[in-house]
């Protein structure tokens, strides 16, 4: 009945779109409505495709006997328009399914997950959650019926979803959402939360499930002000990539720090020590520095001729000018048009003093309109133009960052105290170098001290839109700091009344900027939009340079930040949540737990437990749901046959479904790769670091020589923590070195 209902409304919205399609517009006010009648019926077909598998996977029948069923979209019947056929997952009603427990059964007395392989149904699963009213329920899943105890809800569905093969891409974990990842998804916290929990908590998932969340709660304002999604690597948004268009969203701009700035992809990467320096706060006043750098005076008078007469342009005139300029506190490129003009008016009146020396009352020669056309003639001047662009150029973030970086004296210069001497031999590289991956956030900054807009003419509308957001943050935090902090309870109208009002101003001003571009395309080619929710996975990794950047692009600073400090890789990190946070929100975020790892088992979390306690003895280690029933196995071998036997390894699991990886120390990826070049069954295996397998999984995981991995870094010990934890399934080690401390225990040495 569901997939009947499905495909109705399927061919309606195909038809409509016929419609809009034969529509003649006549005016550009029709074109523009047939645009928006198009991307809105395209947008709702989409949706329905994406619901066609696992349509509905729930259904909850209450001690009144109500029956309601939860799926991908909601459904109501044409006929009787107040009775949904199927609630959307994330709709208030359907809440009961995820949260209801024996303890607290909210009225709830069967709770049944729904298998389905296409239109099918493979498997029933119900867990009685009120024993009393169990015996007046209808249709038993027969034999599979449990009372459940406290714990994982829908323990047999939530052990068949981690259990299964992975097959590369992310799936979404609609159907099995865990109590404390729902408190999350839903949260109507208007700030900063953070999500911390252990590798394999869900962090992910969870964040990519409050992006639908809140996408479907709050349509209106995030369709027009986009949502950002910030991960660590391309190849980790590439493996997340699916999980929103299969909850029917797309739109949401996905983007790594590297390639926030519009317009720059980052082509290299930086060591952690270069990462470290250009990630850090220094940068800020060095980059300014750097800019005042190019505006210049001249140590030595510059003669300009000009009609029969040379002008001089001597240190005096063009400090005068240069401090005119400075003081405006403009960004450069826009205070270049005062140095200009004031340099300009002084030329002019030496013009003047020229022409009229040795004549009595010469200057009277010259009236105001006289004047005012000289000044017009030397702006014009190409000498004049010449000498006033060296003093004080144009400058673009891109060559300031790229002379900066690969001249030593303007890096002494802007530098002064702040970086040492060997400090900056480090971060100097070639002038053709390509942009790397801490380069963005330095652009960014520079683009804020140059003054680079999209758009200059909006320029006094964005500022003042600025402003209100701003006002609105002020009231909310007023608002926020009276708030019941319990997450239950903070669906306070009050604090929807402060957003309300960004909302309209949202409204306001994105109004005149409607085009036919999607909301993440204009998005994501505009260095200065603001998103209105933002959200960071592996936030650990972010340097203070990458959290001022991204800031900039929130500033109602509603926010959903993910991750795990001790699996901070980078040397760069800010360090805490509240260093990083501090300087934005002071004290006003929120810290939300996960503690259930879905993704090891048990037997190489233990491994993975005895590393964490050699670098981070205070941590625990999250708790594993399942075992596999595979022990993870070590090797020792000889040095030259690291990389062969890491092959002859794997290829035992060939048979095993899913996905496998062998990680490797930085300098030994190359040489692992190539080990296998001759075999063409290795072809669907990767080969990575650690760094590039932050945030992923695979089911079977070889790790080449722990102990050169956790001697790469400062934070080698956590990378082997972040190796180890990426397996769902198998874990085997091959090493020649020692193996590093807290390794050996737990492991079976085959
Ligand atoms: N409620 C759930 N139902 C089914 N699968 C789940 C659930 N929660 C998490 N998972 C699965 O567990 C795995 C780990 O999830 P995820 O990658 O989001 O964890 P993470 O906390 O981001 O991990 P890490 O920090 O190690 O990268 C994924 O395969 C995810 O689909």
């Amino acid at each position: 009945m569901l997939y009947g209902r499905l495909d109705a409304l399927r061919e309606q919205t195909r038809t409509r779109i016929r419609d809009v399609l034969r529509m003649r517009e006549e005016n550009p006010q029709e074109l523009s409505e047939r645009e928006s009648y198009n991307a809105l019926y395209t947008d709702k077909l989409a949706k329905y495709t994406a619901a066609e598998n696992g349509l509905c996977f729930g259904r909850i029948d209450d001690v009144d006997e109500s029956v309601r069923y939860i799926g991908r979209i909601g459904m109501w019947d044409d006929e009787v328009d107040s009775e949904p056929l199927l609630l959307d997952w994330r709709a208030p009603l359907a809440r009961a399914f995820y949260l209801a427990t024996p303890a607290s059964p909210d009225g709830v007395a069967r709770r049944r997950h729904i298998r389905t392989r296409g239109r099918e149904i493979t498997a029933l699963h119900d867990e009685i959650l009120d024993p009393d009213a169990a015996d007046a329920l209808t249709g038993s899943a027969d034999g599979s019926a449990e009372t459940v105890s406290e714990g994982v809800a829908g323990e047999s569905a939530l052990l068949a979803a981690i259990s299964a093969a992975r097959t590369g891409h992310m799936t979404d974990i609609v159907s099995t959402i865990q109590r404390e990842q729902d408190v999350i998804i839903r949260s109507h916290h208007r700030g900063v939360l953070v999500v911390e929990g252990g590798p394999g908590t869900g962090k992910t998932a969870v964040a990519l499930h409050r992006v639908a969340y809140l996408l479907y709660t709050f349509r209106e304002q995030l369709e027009r002000s986009g949502v950002l999604i910030i991960g660590p690597n391309s190849t980790f948004l590439d493996y997340i990539s699916q999980v929103l268009p299969s909850l029917g969203e797309t739109g949401v701009v996905l983007s790594t720090v590297g390639d926030l700035y519009p317009g720059v992809t980052a082509r290299t990467h930086d060591t952690d020590d270069v990462a470290a320096i250009k990630g850090s706060m220094r940068m800020v006043d060095i980059l300014k520095t750097a800019v005042r750098d190019w505006q210049t005076v001249p140590s030595a008078p510059i003669e300009v001729p000009f009609d029969t007469y040379t002008l001089r342009v001597d240190k005096a005139l063009a400090t005068r000018a240069r401090g005119r300029a400075r003081s405006s506190r403009r960004a450069h490129n826009k205070a270049r048009e005062i140095f200009v003009s004031t340099a300009v008016d002084l030329l002019a009146s030496q013009y003047r003093k020229a022409i009229s020396a040795g004549i009595d009352g010469g200057h009277d020669l010259l009236d105001r309109d006289d004047l005012a056309d000289i000044r017009d003639e030397l702006r014009a001047d190409p000498a004049v133009r010449g000498v006033l662009d060296s003093l004080w150029p144009m400058l673009t973030p891109q060559q300031v960052l790229m002379e900066l970086l690969s001249d030593p004296d303007r890096l002494r210069t802007a530098s002064g105290e702040l970086l040492a001497a060997d400090e900056q031999k480090r971060i100097l590289r070639a002038r053709s170098a390509l942009f790397s991956d801490t380069d963005a956030p330095l652009l960014d900054e520079l683009a804020e001290l140059i003054g680079i807009d999209n758009d200059d003419d909006d320029e006094a509308a964005r500022a003042q839109w600025r402003a209100r957001i701003a006002e609105a943050q002020d009231a909310l935090d007023i608002l926020t700091g009276s708030a019941p902090q319990d997450l239950e309870d903070d669906l306070d109208p009050e604090i929807l009344m402060a957003y309300d009002l960004i909302d309209a101003e949202t409204l306001a001003e994105r109004q005149q900027h409607r085009q036919y571009r999607t909301t993440a395309e204009r998005a994501a080619a505009d260095r200065q939009w603001t998103y209105g929710h933002t959200i960071i996975d592996e936030a650990q990794e972010l340097s203070p340079m990458a959290w001022r950047m991204v800031m900039r692009r929130t500033p109602n600073r509603w926010m959903t930040i993910v991750g795990d400090p001790a699996q901070t890789g980078s040397p760069a990190s800010a360090g805490s949540w509240n260093d990083a946070l501090e300087p934005y929100v002071a004290q006003r975020w929120r810290l939300q737990g996960l503690s259930v790892n879905y993704r090891t088992p048990a037997e190489i979390m233990d491994v993975a437990s005895g590393v964490l306690a050699q670098f981070a003895p205070g941590i625990d280690a999250p708790r594993s749901i399942r075992h596999s029933g595979h022990a993870p196995v070590i090797e020792h071998v000889g040095a030259e046959e690291l990389a062969a036997a890491a092959w002859q390894n794997l290829a035992k699991w060939r048979d095993e479904p899913g996905t496998a990886v062998i990680l490797a120390p930085e300098d030994l990826v190359e040489q692992v790769r190539d080990a296998s070049a001759h075999d063409d069954a290795n072809t669907e295996v990767s080969v990575l670091s650690v760094r590039e397998a932050k945030g992923l999984e695979f089911d079977s995981v070889l790790i080449v020589e722990p102990g050169a991995i956790a001697a790469q870094s400062t934070r080698g010990m956590s990378d082997l923590y972040v190796a180890i934890s990426r397996a769902t399934q198998r874990l085997a080690i091959i090493h020649h070195a020692a193996l590093p401390a807290g390794m050996d225990q737990a492991a079976s040495v085959r």
